[in-house]
């Protein structure tokens, strides 16, 4: 674990008797002042104190503040829901902008969103389409908690009233991905996205994962969304195929994640293209796959 010197802390009391509290959190000093500006920027001043207590019991400050930054949205953020991250952010947005680049015609997108949270994947892609007047895009978000389908709507909610929903729909509702099957919808989808969890059970009891930002998210962040393997792939591999869609990108983090995914869709459907994506931390980050001479061979530049 990480220490902090008591000259830190005599240097933290000095800007503000509230900083050595968030110190224990941060560990740095200059991220412990950031988060100090955000509370007083974003919360009342009688709640000050609450918010810095919470968080030097290494609460993510997302569950303090109760929201986070998602591309342009803003996130409601609640426990037992998992906080949306900036890896997610960045191929959301990189996929709705290569929509946009590639997809020149004026095309009904139909989209689902396996394992939804609180819908940050499904409302970014809508709000960043529908900026487009071509695209009507209809999204469904799914997930099992319905702690995230009500934090899912109340985010969606929140946006709503910004944007024209005529054209256009995003619904999310509860379902599990093992009960899922078509007559759920009883329709077929062009995209499939999804970050499940993904974290082996090895991984998440590991001690060393007891550091750090690591500890908040064990202490406060729900493990249903975090631990999962291949199960979740095989089923949205299945999901794809029965769904009739012609492209998916799903969130991992491993090789072998990806390799499953790859050699799955390859043994149950022929003329797919797959590639693996990796995020600006150079960390392999998503698979993705594609009907080969489809509008979705764009994925390709991915
Ligand atoms: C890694 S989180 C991702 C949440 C959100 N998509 C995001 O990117 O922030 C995985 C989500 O899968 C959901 N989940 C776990 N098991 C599930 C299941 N059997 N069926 C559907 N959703 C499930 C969890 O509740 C959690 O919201």
């Amino acid at each position: 674990m990480t220490r902090i010197s008591s000259k830190v802390i005599r240097e933290a009391y000095k800007v503000s008797k509230l900083l050595p509290p968030l110190l224990r959190a941060t560990k740095n000093l200059d991220l412990a002042k950031c988060e100090l500006q955000w509370i007083k920027r974003e919360l009342p001043k009688n709640k000050w104190t609450e918010a810095v207590i919470r968080r030097s019991n290494y609460e993510p400050l997302q569950y303090v503040l109760g929201s986070q930054p998602f591309g342009s949205l803003d996130i409601l953020c609640r426990r037992n829901v998992l906080i949306p991250r900036w890896e997610t952010e960045e191929w959301v947005t990189r996929l709705s902008d290569m929509i946009r680049q590639h997809i020149k015609d004026t095309t009904q997108l139909k989209i689902l969103d396996a394992c939804t949270g609180t819908g940050c994947i499904s409302l970014l892609l809508h709000q960043k389409l529908s900026e487009e007047a071509k695209y009507k895009t209809d999204i469904l978000g799914f997930d099992v908690s319905y702690d995230a389908v009500t934090l899912a709507n109340d985010n969606l909610n929140k946006n709503e009233p910004s944007w024209s929903l005529e054209k256009s729909s995003v619904t999310f509702r509860k379902s599990n991905i093992f009960h899922w099957s078509l007559n759920d919808t009883a329709e077929s989808f062009d995209l499939i996205v999804s970050n499940p969890p993904y974290i082996t059970r090895e991984e998440y009891s590991s001690p060393v994962t007891l550091e750090g930002v690591a500890r908040s998210v064990k202490l406060y962040e729900p493990s249903l969304a975090l631990i999962g393997q291949y199960e979740f792939y095989e089923k949205l591999v299945d999901i794809t195929v029965s769904t009739n869609a012609k492209a998916f990108i799903f969130e991992l983090g491993s090789n072998d994640q990806a390799t499953y995914v790859e050699k799955q869709i390859n043994s149950l459907a022929a003329g797919w293209k797959t590639k693996m994506y990796s995020d600006t931390a150079d960390k392999i980050r998503c698979v993705l796959g594609w009907k080969k001479d489809t509008v979705w061979d764009f994925l390709v530049k991915f």
